[in-house]
């Protein structure tokens, strides 16, 4: 388990001073797989850069297994990084070794005799899907496999966590599936922890269980990642949850379904985890005397299970509405009437 408490950094220059990390605590759980997202400049970076002290707190503790790394002496600090691995945006590698040796210099450095440490190295390749590109240069690598042995060489000294720094930000959104993919695996093949930053709700919605939204150097919002898409509070998370499903923010067109009729009523479904599976309509429709128009829909998965809207116009009479919308709440799924849309 991890522990920020009261985390700060603030970067003074001669003419002024910025707070890039603003009083942050939260939790992360052994196993779990954390993001942390915001716009540029909300001080994301600086975070990630805080845990493993390549950047220096200016007030607060982080506590990894229950070890408070920022009491640790440089000697200290040094044995402790073994165990953080951290990936990078540009990778990071060195461009005049070949991948065996990219992977094999953390082990160098922690001191790790060499037949040990082939066998480490060739047990990472395959790990990583390199196999075949042992001797190959960086320069020779596409940008997936650059990351892949970022990966490897971050895994090499079997860290408690792993850091990754916009990791697929500089690459395609396919490779970047493959690199999230890979992440996955890894995570539940090794109980990884991994603490990652990105400005992509995609990669959040892909891979993470818990999130927090950082501005202006603040957590905003954390929790579970299918809570936080469902009920996003702060305006900066509502912004990230709109990239993900524009359609759904765009209700000019239900405007015109927004009577002040008796026998119609327009209201919008939220579907959550198995619920998104369901046959609700169906169901509705065969227990209740009512007509059922389909205006807008969207369904978005996430590693906790989906979530989904559908709005629906209901017709029938004032009864029926009333049994139908109070049937469908009874199913466990948030049934909201849409007075009017703005
Ligand atoms: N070394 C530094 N010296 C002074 N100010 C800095 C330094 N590094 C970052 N900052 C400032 O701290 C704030 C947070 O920057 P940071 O890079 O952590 O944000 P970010 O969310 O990672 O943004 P981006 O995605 O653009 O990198 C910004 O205002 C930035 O200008």
């Amino acid at each position: 388990m991890i522990q920020i408490k009261g985390l700060s950094k603030i970067y003074k220059t001669k003419k002024q001073q910025v707070q890039a990390v603003d009083d942050v605590s939260l939790t992360i759980n052994q196993g779990e797989i954390f993001g942390v997202i915001g716009y540029s400049g909300a001080g994301k970076s600086t975070f990630i850069r805080l845990i493993n002290r390549l950047e220096e707190p200016s007030n607060g503790t982080i506590s990894i297994h229950n070890k408070d790394i920022t009491k640790m002496s440089a000697t200290e600090l040094r044995l402790k990084r073994q165990k953080i691995g951290m990936i990078f945006q540009h990778f990071n590698l060195l461009w005049s070794r070949t991948v065996f040796d990219n992977i094999a210099f953390p082990l160098e450095i922690a001191g790790v005799p060499k037949a040990t440490r082939a066998e480490k190295v060739n047990e990472l390749i395959q790990l990583v899907g390199l196999a075949g590109k042992e001797n190959s240069y960086p320069s020779q690598l596409s940008g997936g496999q650059k990351q892949r042995v970022g990966i490897a060489r971050a895994l090499a000294n079997d860290p408690e966590v792993l850091l990754c720094d916009e990791a697929t930000s500089a690459l395609d959104p396919e490779t970047t599936d493959d690199i999230l993919d890979l992440l996955v695996s890894i995570n539940k093949k090794l109980q990884l922890t991994i603490i990652l930053i990105t400005h992509e709700m995609h990669v959040i919605q892909k891979i993470c269980h818990r999130v927090a939204v950082m501005e202006n150097g603040k957590v905003v919002e954390s929790g579970d990642v299918l809570d936080v898409f469902v009920r996003p509070q702060s305006k900066t998370t509502k912004r990230f949850v709109q990239q993900l499903n524009p359609l759904e923010h765009d209700q000019a067109s239900l405007k015109e379904f927004i009577t002040s009729r008796e026998d119609s009523e327009v209201v919008k479904l939220h579907f959550i985890g198995n619920n998104a599976k369901r046959a609700l309509i169906t169901d509705v429709i065969k227990q209740f005397d009512v007509e059922i128009n389909i205006l807008q829909g969207s369904i978005a998965p996430t590693r906790e299970g989906a979530y989904g809207t559908l709005y629906i116009e209901l017709n029938g009479s004032k009864d029926v509405l009333a049994s139908s919308i109070q049937f469908m709440r009874e199913q466990s799924v948030e049934v909201e009437v849409l007075q009017h849309v703005e």
